[in-house]
């Protein structure tokens, strides 16, 4: 038999045997996507570290929508980023501080934390030379592949114990950002022929600062407190998120730290969860390509139905940065980050571009609410304007999603470290119930 047709022959046997009714699920009152029937996820753990809000729960039944608050350890997310943003400093190193330990650094404490983060930046020799050998054109892909790498080179990988936990988190956070920025230089330079730089990170910089210095040392004091306030807001999302969820479930099997996170690198590369943001500044592009006139609300709304009804884009049928899990009116992480996208293309004369980002955001829930029709009430959610601030600040594309996992490292070590210290932990275990028939085996000879 010819080795494709053995293959379509398998796939189209994959059709039918992946094929399960949908008036099972209910049957059988089992929670699709972990998720209630009202659509919020079905409880599976308890956490001090990330609380996600986005409705409240109406007493004798029902949702009520609200606009999305975020708690990092008890504190507002929006309190943590308005005052970074008005001390002017970098916050990203502080909020890894409280995630990781449950409580603010004083300013000695910060400062050391700073140092040791400093401290962990340079990868490896072998490491590095591995990156530069490491072919592939997505970055993700060399995250993950790194990571498992890291294993070699500790001389404790396996150790669970709290203090070595505790060093491998502070080194992951730490050689995020070499990794990608190195990893990015190396496609750069194979696949669009430029010079090739290996930076080393330099001291007394911030993650934010040596991020922008290694991967293309010009950049401006707006560029990296962009940078570091994108990186504070995507730090954590609670225990539910799929990378995070990944992280902990592979976590409770008691496997190494670097096992662990290079699974949640996988969850978060998928194009419904981080890898959204790369999704939305390609729909961007090609919104930007396929409306005439980008003032045109009719011709929006038209192109979002079609866009919905599977007939153009990518016809998956699905609008990019908006919807989530959670958050219903807002996330309130993208109104930061639009406000944010507002300032910035003032900055940078780009306000038609953002006009037109604004206006798409509006419409998507509008159509999205007339065509679904289904009683959900969505919002953009955080990839809705991050690649766009990107954009601006000069971030290419292709880092967009590990720009999302250099900042989650910090929430993925949290969740780890609490899956391996609370009080009665148990492996993560579900069921799935069988609903085939038995069958009778056959002799190879008789079939
Ligand atoms: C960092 C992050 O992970 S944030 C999320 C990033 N992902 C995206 O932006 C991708 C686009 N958004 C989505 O796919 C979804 O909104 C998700 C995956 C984020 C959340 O999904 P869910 O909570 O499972 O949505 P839910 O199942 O309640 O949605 C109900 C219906 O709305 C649809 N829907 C939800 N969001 C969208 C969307 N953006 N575009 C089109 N349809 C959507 C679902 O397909 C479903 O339709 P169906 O019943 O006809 O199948
Ligand atoms: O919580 C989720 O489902 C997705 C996520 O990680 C986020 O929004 O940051």
């Amino acid at each position: 038999m010819k080795k494709e047709y053995l293959i379509y022959k398998l796939s189209e046997a994959m059709k039918d045997c992946t094929r399960i009714d949908t008036d099972l699920f209910p049957k059988f009152d089992v929670k699709r996507g972990l998720r209630n029937e009202d659509g919020t996820g079905v409880l599976v753990g308890l956490t001090k570290i990330g609380n996600v809000v986005g409705y409240e729960r109406i007493p004798g039944g029902g949702l009520k929508p609200i606009p999305g608050k975020l708690f990092y350890r008890g504190y507002d997310l929006e309190d943590l980023a308005h005052a970074i943003l008005k001390e002017k400093r970098f916050g990203f190193e502080e909020v890894a501080y409280l995630l990781l330990s449950g409580s603010l650094p004083d300013k000695e404490e910060l400062a050391s934390f700073r140092e040791l983060i400093n401290d962990n930046m340079p990868l490896e020799q072998k490491t590095k030379m591995n990156i530069i050998e490491l072919e592939g054109n997505n970055i993700m892909n060399i995250l993950a592949r790194s990571v498992l790498e890291m294993y070699r080179f500790d001389s404790n990988p396996d150790d669970t114990s709290r203090d070595n936990l505790m060093r491998q988190s502070i080194d992951l956070i730490s050689k995020f950002p070499t990794i990608i920025a190195y990893a990015f230089n190396m496609l750069r330079h194979a696949t669009f022929g430029r010079s090739l730089h290996i930076r080393h990170p330099q001291e007394n910089l911030s993650i934010a600062e040596n991020f922008l210095y290694m991967l293309k040392r010009d950049y401006t004091e707006l560029d990296a407190r962009t940078l570091d306030l994108l990186l504070v807001l995507q730090a954590e999302h609670g225990g539910g998120n799929n990378s995070t969820f990944t992280v902990r479930v592979t976590s409770s099997t008691g496997t190494d730290t670097y096992s662990a996170i290079a699974a949640g690198i996988g969850s978060l590369k998928g194009p419904l969860h981080g890898g959204a943001n790369i999704q939305v500044a390609d729909m961007f592009h090609h919104l930007q390509e396929n409306i005439q006139d980008w003032t045109n609300v009719d011709e929006i709304d038209t192109y979002f139905t079609r866009m919905l009804n599977k007939e153009v884009y990518n016809k998956t049928g699905l609008i990019y940065g908006i919807g989530h899990a959670v958050y219903t009116i807002s996330d309130p992480r993208a109104v930061l980050l639009k406000e944010l996208a507002r300032d910035l293309a003032h900055e940078k004369g780009r306000e038609r571009e953002f006009a037109f980002l604004e206006l798409l955001e509006e419409r998507a829930i509008a159509t999205f609410g007339k065509i679904k029709n289904n009683g959900k009430t969505v919002s953009s959610n955080v990839d809705f304007y991050s690649g766009f601030v990107y954009e601006m600040i000069g971030l290419p594309q292709e880092i967009y999603t590990p720009l999302f996992a250099m900042a989650r490292i910090v929430g993925w070590c949290a969740h780890r470290n609490e899956e391996l210290n609370f009080e009665g932990k148990r492996i993560i275990r579900p069921a799935y119930k069988n609903v085939l028939e038995e069958e009778k085996y056959v002799p190879l000879k008789k079939r």
